[in-house]
């Protein structure tokens, strides 16, 4: 068994709740980071059964780590560094107010501990056998609680709203659309930041160029506005629709154009076509360096145009396929950012649902974009049988408790094993054969032997049965396998 520090984990009821506390002690004390990366440095070479505890304390959050790294090496890091408008989304935006670019939405931000502060965590990096008892790879403990309080929006603002479906977003979230969104440290006097959500890439002046556009909600659906966007070649073709490149001849733009088509005849898909379409104008609230932003949506009489960021490299999938399977610096670095983006959507309780290599885009500059948040609960709802199982977790395949944060984190651990070997855990089987051993082997999928005690850890506790017991995308941000990540994008100052 190994051994366990920190502060034990609260079992996750249904979702799981993080404590998503962020402060702006970064801004003014920038080595914190690096501060932080030489603690844990400290570690190394330890005993693996030593128990380690270093507390970072950034502006008096402390951080609690305990653990033993040994991911093997770690040297070269392929990929270039992030660009500054992570720095800016992390570092500089609480004096930003975000109405500049999203009216009304404020969330609050601040350093990061290799991202974020005020998370108690332990980890073994142990490679720990399975407990056959309860299907259960490795120990895993760590605490954290969210705090998110949405203050109401004034009557008048609103865009446009949630239908009576129930929304991916928090219901809290989807009435007040992100108007201003507040984080609160547990155990300390109230004290909020404004959420310094980053800089849209798509600027009000693109909007406008879109049809019908509502800048804080996107764009309103509509059957009969000609989109100002000229569709391009095609990207490639999903289970269901063409991604295009969408050019606007009259100021240069360039955003990706999901067409997800109707049956003509099927109410059905029509009846998800028209819940995706409100949905996505409220995704198009949300913004994080490593979400693939959505710009709108337009629903016309086939088919709806989801008009989104466009990521230039194109998808983990289609890397794997081109260049084989990656390796584990690239996996760390692509990881981290994975965690990052999920650790946004999870922190407004936003369940992604479908993450998969094929779901995840890569930047020209190695950045990472979680796209399609959001679509998988209208589309795979209406089309369960299109959806492949490979990165599904059990529960989720049963569909014994709903979607959940847990499920997520399941399918990062299924994303990370195919990125090492660029196929998801059972790829080798067909889909009913792998869902069969999804359901049934406790043992859970073959990890490659090639990979570092760290990186197997880390797919196992995201690869636990029992969805309570897996960590939170926060916790995973200090796992050993990518907690370094943070210093090595550009934090060493
Ligand atoms: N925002 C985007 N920018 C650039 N390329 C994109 C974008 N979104 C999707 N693509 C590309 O378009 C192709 C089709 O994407 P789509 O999301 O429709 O399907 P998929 O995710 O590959 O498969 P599935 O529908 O089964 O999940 C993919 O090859 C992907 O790389």
């Amino acid at each position: 068994m190994s051994a366990w520090w920190g502060r034990k984990c609260s079992k996750n009821k249904g979702i799981q709740k993080q404590q998503v506390v962020y402060h702006d002690s970064l801004r003014t004390h920038p080595l914190n980071l690096s501060k932080s990366s030489n603690k844990n440095d400290n570690t190394k070479g330890k005993d693996k059964e030593t128990p380690t505890s270093l507390v970072n304390d950034f502006d008096g959050y402390s951080v609690f780590s305990g653990f033993d790294s040994d991911s093997g090496d770690r040297s070269g890091h392929p990929l270039p560094r992030w660009s500054t408008s992570f720095l800016f989304w992390c570092c500089c935006c609480p004096t930003s107010s975000v109405k500049d670019h999203i009216p009304g939405a404020a969330v609050g931000m601040g350093s990061r501990s290799g991202s974020f502060s005020g998370v108690s965590t332990s980890w073994s990096s142990d490679d720990q056998p399975v407990s056959q008892e309860n299907g259960q790879f490795g120990d895993f403990r760590g605490q954290g609680d969210t705090k998110i309080n949405v203050r109401s929006r004034s009557p008048g603002q609103g865009s446009s709203g949630p239908t009576s479906q129930t929304s991916l977003i928090h219901p809290r979230l989807s009435d007040l659309s992100l108007e201003s969104l507040t984080v609160k440290q547990e155990g300390r006097k109230s004290q909020f930041f404004h959420l310094p959500l980053p800089v849209s890439p798509v600027s009000p002046t693109i909007l406008s160029a879109l049809p019908n556009t509502n800048i804080s909600g996107g764009i309103k659906s509509t059957t009969s506005t000609q989109s100002q966007w000229k569709k391009e070649r095609l990207l490639g073709r999903g289970t269901f629709g063409d991604v295009y490149v969408g050019f606007n001849s009259e100021n240069g733009n360039i955003c990706a154009i999901k067409e997800v088509r109707a049956g003509c005849d099927d109410q059905i898909s029509r009846a998800c076509l028209k819940q995706l379409n409100q949905e996505i104008n409220l995704l198009s609230q949300l913004s994080h360096p490593n979400i693939c932003q959505y710009y709108g949506s337009e629903l016309g009489e086939e088919t709806l145009s989801v008009y989104m960021e466009y990521v230039y490299g194109g998808s983990i999938h289609k890397l794997l396929e081109e260049y084989g399977s990656f390796n584990e610096s690239a996996i760390q670095n692509y990881t981290w950012q994975i965690i990052s983006g999920l650790a946004y959507l999870h922190g407004i309780n936003t369940v992604h649902r479908d993450i998969k290599g094929a779901n995840i885009l890569v930047n020209v500059n190695g950045e990472i974009k979680l796209a399609d948040f959001g679509m998988a609960k209208h589309l795979t709802g209406c089309f369960s049988m299109l959806s492949k199982p490979y990165w599904k977790a059990p529960e989720v395949i049963t569909n014994t408790n709903g979607p959940s944060l847990a499920g997520d984190i399941w399918s990062v651990g299924c994303t990370v094993l195919e990125m090492a070997t660029s196929k998801p855990p059972w790829g080798q089987y067909e889909q009913a054969a792998a869902m069969f051993k999804i359901l049934n082997r406790k043992d859970g999928p073959e990890i490659p032997e090639h990979l570092s005690n760290d990186a197997r850890n880390f797919i196992k506790l995201c690869l636990q049965r029992d969805p309570t017991a897996r960590p939170t995308a926060l916790q995973l941000l200090h796992h050993p396998f990518i907690r370094d990540q943070a210093t090595r994008i550009g934090w060493q100052i």
